[in-house]
């Protein structure tokens, strides 16, 4: 597993204790290729997002390994892994989560600035032209569109150039045109940044942009497919 961005192995996830504790992983082993689109799919509750979440050190497991460049966060202190979190990975949600009050290009810099680093201006500048917000940077959220502000979320993303870029549904809130812009662009960051993405998706549409797919199914891996 080492030779992948992200792996999980093994990995165990249960919310609660006794009669209502919910397996929500249950022995999950599955690897996302460096600098490949990657999706895990399936129906609503098969455990996707907390898959995610495990791997991207938003969430604990119960036990097994989630590994980002080799390296298991289970065992490591919370405060290492708010490290990881800011330094190593980037997030795109569904809801965009961006702050209301800051321009799009302060939204944009944000995960810079908070892990006090000076901006590479080529980097930014290059893309903002990418994703089209050039003529956006001034403008705060309420002032954009959804598939604008799902971009500037995936600049934010992507401007720290982290290890793996972890999406959870950044489409599910998009008409069928933006979001397909959205998942062009998450392409067109790996064939032309060599970026790692890891998305969680239950539309199979969404999938279909992807170099490999895990299908999950009751907490566990159903399908694993490369493209
Ligand atoms: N914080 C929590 N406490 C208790 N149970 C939880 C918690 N988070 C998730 N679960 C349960 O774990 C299981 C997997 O949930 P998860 O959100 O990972 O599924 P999902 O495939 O991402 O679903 P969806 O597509 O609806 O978002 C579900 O049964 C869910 O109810």
């Amino acid at each position: 597993m080492n030779n992948f961005a992200s792996a999980a192995v093994d990995l165990v996830k249960v919310y609660g204790s006794g009669d209502t504790a919910v397996r929500a992983l249950d022995g999950v082993t599955a690897g996302f290729r460096p600098a490949a689109f990657s999706v895990i799919t399936g129906p609503s509750g098969s455990g996707k997002s907390t898959l995610m979440h495990c791997l991207a050190g938003l969430d604990t497991a119960t036990s097994g390994a989630a590994l980002l460049g080799g390296k298991d966060l289970t065992r490591l202190s919370d405060h290492a892994l708010t490290r990881v979190r800011r330094d190593r990975v980037g997030f795109v949600f569904q809801t965009f989560n961006l702050l209301p009050a800051l321009t799009a290009e302060q939204n944009v810099l944000l995960p810079v600035q908070l892990a006090g680093r000076r901006p590479d201006r080529a980097w930014f500048t290059q893309l903002v032209e990418v994703l089209g917000l050039s003529a956006r940077l001034t403008h705060r959220p309420s002032e954009l569109s959804g598939g604008q502000q799902q971009r500037v979320a995936l600049a934010r993303a992507l401007v720290t150039r982290p290890e793996v870029v972890f999406a959870d549904e950044p489409t599910g809130n998009l008409d069928s045109r933006s979001s397909a812009d959205v998942l062009n662009l998450l392409r067109q960051a790996v064939r032309d940044f060599g970026q790692t993405i890891v998305m969680v998706t239950h539309d199979d549409r969404a999938a279909s942009y992807a170099d490999a797919v895990v299908r999950m199914a009751d907490g566990r891996v159903v399908e694993a497919v490369a493209a």
